[in-house]
């Protein structure tokens, strides 16, 4: 079985269970009464290179990367370091995160905020926006092109932008069909969960004009985005390098000063 088959056999467990405890209308009913949607397209598109930094605990490829007590004080530091958009990690067995993550840290910061998780059922669109969430990543090895379709209606008509991630040229033909207007190029192979930075130089050119570009995994400082950024990154999403270093908000700052310089504003 499939590193990701495994992670989708525990995120439908798990989700069944959410499922008997707390309904869809009762999830609708608490999604009424969230915080409106923060505006994430114009975050990813403002000047430079928007850094999405993220709350991660564990990985599959890594184990334990950090503890993190306080996913929200963590999430302001990446906010003071200058960050466009904060990705919470979401999953729970092999991530360590959890939905009161995502909603401890909407309510600390001010900037869009991203579930990232496994997505398979609308279920889970409903709890993102319910517990604050802006955007919501869609993996498009996870999904079958229905249910992708589908799932990026449902997500845009309850507010949330969906980041639509993609591994391979293949995946890519299926994310630009179904209309998604964010795509990430993910460098973490799936099954081999190997980084190869050059996924993105390959893949990102056949993205079409006016889709926001994201490139995903494997930044270790302002070289990586740089490299992205030259081959048309408009946002990278940086996890291990930001929760393994001593000072997450200079980390982050590093980066965004990188992608402030003038030379990669031009196209944007
Ligand atoms: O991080 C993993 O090991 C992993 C394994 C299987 C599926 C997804 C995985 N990671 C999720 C991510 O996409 C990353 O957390 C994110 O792109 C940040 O990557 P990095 O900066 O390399 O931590």
């Amino acid at each position: 079985m499939s590193v990701l088959d495994e992670i989708l056999d525990g995120v439908r467990a798990d989700l069944a269970e959410r499922q008997q405890a707390v309904s869809l209308d009762a999830l609708k009913e608490m999604a009424r009464h969230a915080p409106s949607p923060r505006n994430a397209l114009g975050a990813l598109r403002g000047q430079g290179v928007a850094v999405i930094a993220e709350v991660k605990r564990c990985s599959p490829s890594k184990g334990a990367l950090a503890a993190i007590a306080d996913p929200a004080g963590l999430a302001a530091d990446y906010e003071a370091g200058g960050a466009a958009v904060i990705s919470v990690l979401t999953e729970r067995r092999r991530f360590g995160g959890s939905i009161d993550d995502l909603a401890a840290v909407r309510n600390r910061v001010d900037i869009p905020v991203l579930r990232k998780d496994f997505v398979v059922s609308s279920y889970q669109l409903w709890e993102a926006r319910a517990y604050g969430a802006d955007l919501v990543l869609l993996i498009v090895a996870a999904l079958e092109q229905e249910a992708l379709v589908s799932l990026i209606e449902r997500a845009e008509s309850i507010g949330l932008t969906p980041l639509v991630e993609v591994h391979t040229e293949e995946e890519l033909e299926r994310a630009v069909d179904a209309d998604a207007k964010v795509i990430g190029v993910n460098a973490r192979d799936l099954t081999t969960l190997q980084v190869d930075r050059g996924t993105f130089a390959r893949i990102a050119p056949q993205i079409p004009d006016g889709i926001v570009k994201i490139a995903e995994s494997g930044v270790r400082g302002p070289h990586d985005l740089l490299a992205y950024a030259s081959s048309g990154a408009d946002a990278v999403l940086v996890g291990e390098s930001l929760v393994v270093g001593k000072d997450p908000r200079s980390a982050v700052s590093d980066l965004v000063a990188a992608g402030a310089h003038p030379a990669l504003r031009q196209g944007k």
